[in-house]
């Protein structure tokens, strides 16, 4: 199963399975039995089985999660909109391969395998400002590449990212999404401030004023995303293809699944909120998916960071859920 135009996989998208009710039921019932007052695990509860019935297992465990973190350049950096140098971006990677980003310590950290890739670092989208950031066929290739990396025998994922520019990209894609200004949904990304944050702004808004005729989120991703993004946006449904739940990262990650949910209404079922990003607008972001954050930390580094450390507490959920006794099996009185 694959897909070689964005048409291909609008269908691909309106044609995803579902999450197992009997198997949500069943971890319901087991959640009832359990040795604790009635809900007293909180949100654990919700997650065991939400998980649950996306593995078709009412009593499922974690022993597979998957890190990728996707790589790549924009043309957008060359007008200033970031902290950092562009060349930052393939320094990184090198720096992932070596094992020396934050994100290799928590994937380490949570028993995640990592895998890293950069897409055609060489040769930055297109500024958006001046037309599409990319053609059909590459944003095509790049959600292939999200697509083909996901690990079949995974059994969580978390998508993250890495490029220099990329919060002036999502800023864009999240204006359009979900609506109201440019200044609205443009933050600080690596530190920008003062006059260099109201000329983010600006570009972000050249942006909007170049493609007011997008018409779903694919088109806008092709439009206005770069090719980390795509890669996140085919890695998040080929999990959803293969019933693996997702967990998200910060404002560019998110942006990037929101293009599938504007595309597809519910293809984000699969996918939790793993933490709320200090970019300003990552929180208004999660509101207009409808998505609680599990985790809020003032993180905002991206590399997938946020989600990794919420592979913790997921798997502390199923831990639980899957490995407490029963009232009846413990001997203990309910209530
Ligand atoms: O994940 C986030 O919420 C997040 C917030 C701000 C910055 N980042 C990271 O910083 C880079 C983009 O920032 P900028 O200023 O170059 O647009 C990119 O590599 C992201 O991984 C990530
Ligand atoms: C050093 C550095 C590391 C990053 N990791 C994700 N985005 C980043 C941006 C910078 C600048």
């Amino acid at each position: 199963m694959s897909f070689d135009s964005l048409d291909a996989l609008r269908a691909l998208l309106a044609d995803m399975p579902g999450p197992d009710g009997d198997a949500m039921a069943g971890a319901a019932d087991r959640n009832g039995q359990l040795t604790k007052p009635p809900g007293a695990l909180g949100r654990l509860e919700d997650l065991a089985q939400w998980y649950a019935g996306w593995r078709g297992n009412p009593r499922p465990s974690i022993d597979a999660p998957q890190v990728i973190v996707f790589a790549g350049n924009h043309g957008v950096a060359a007008r200033g909109v970031s902290a950092f140098p562009p060349e930052v971006t393939v320094q990184m990677v090198a720096n992932f391969e070596q094992g020396g980003a934050a994100i290799n310590q928590l994937a380490r950290t949570f028993g995640a395998r990592m895998d890293v890739v950069p897409l055609d670092l060489d040769t930055p989208t297109a500024d958006f400002t001046e037309g599409p950031a990319m053609t059909e066929a590459g944003v095509v290739a790049a959600l292939r590449a999200g697509w083909d990396a996901v690990a079949e025998e995974a059994d969580v994922l978390v998508v993250g990212e890495m490029g220099i520019g990329n919060t002036t990209s999502a800023a864009a894609i999240a204006t359009r999404l979900f609506g109201g200004d440019a200044g609205d949904w443009t933050g600080r990304g690596t530190g920008v401030e003062g006059d260099a944050l109201a000329l983010k702004t600006q570009v972000v808004a050249d942006g909007l004023a170049a493609h007011g005729s997008a018409t779903d989120g694919l088109d806008i991703l092709m439009r206005m995303g770069g090719r980390e993004l795509a890669g996140m946006a085919g890695a998040i449904a080929r999990a959803r293809s293969l019933c693996i739940p997702v967990v998200m990262d910060g404002f560019i990650c998110t942006a990037a699944a929101a293009c599938l949910e504007k595309t597809q209404e519910g293809a984000l079922d699969h996918v939790v909120a793993g933490h709320q990003s200090a970019e300003a607008a990552h929180g208004h972001m999660l509101e207009a998916l409808g998505k609680e954050p599990l985790l809020s930390l003032g993180l905002r580094l991206g590399e997938g960071t946020g989600a990794a450390l919420a592979i913790g507490v997921l798997k502390g959920a199923i831990a639980c859920h899957s490995g407490m006794a029963t009232f009846a099996e413990a001997g203990v009185a309910d209530g």
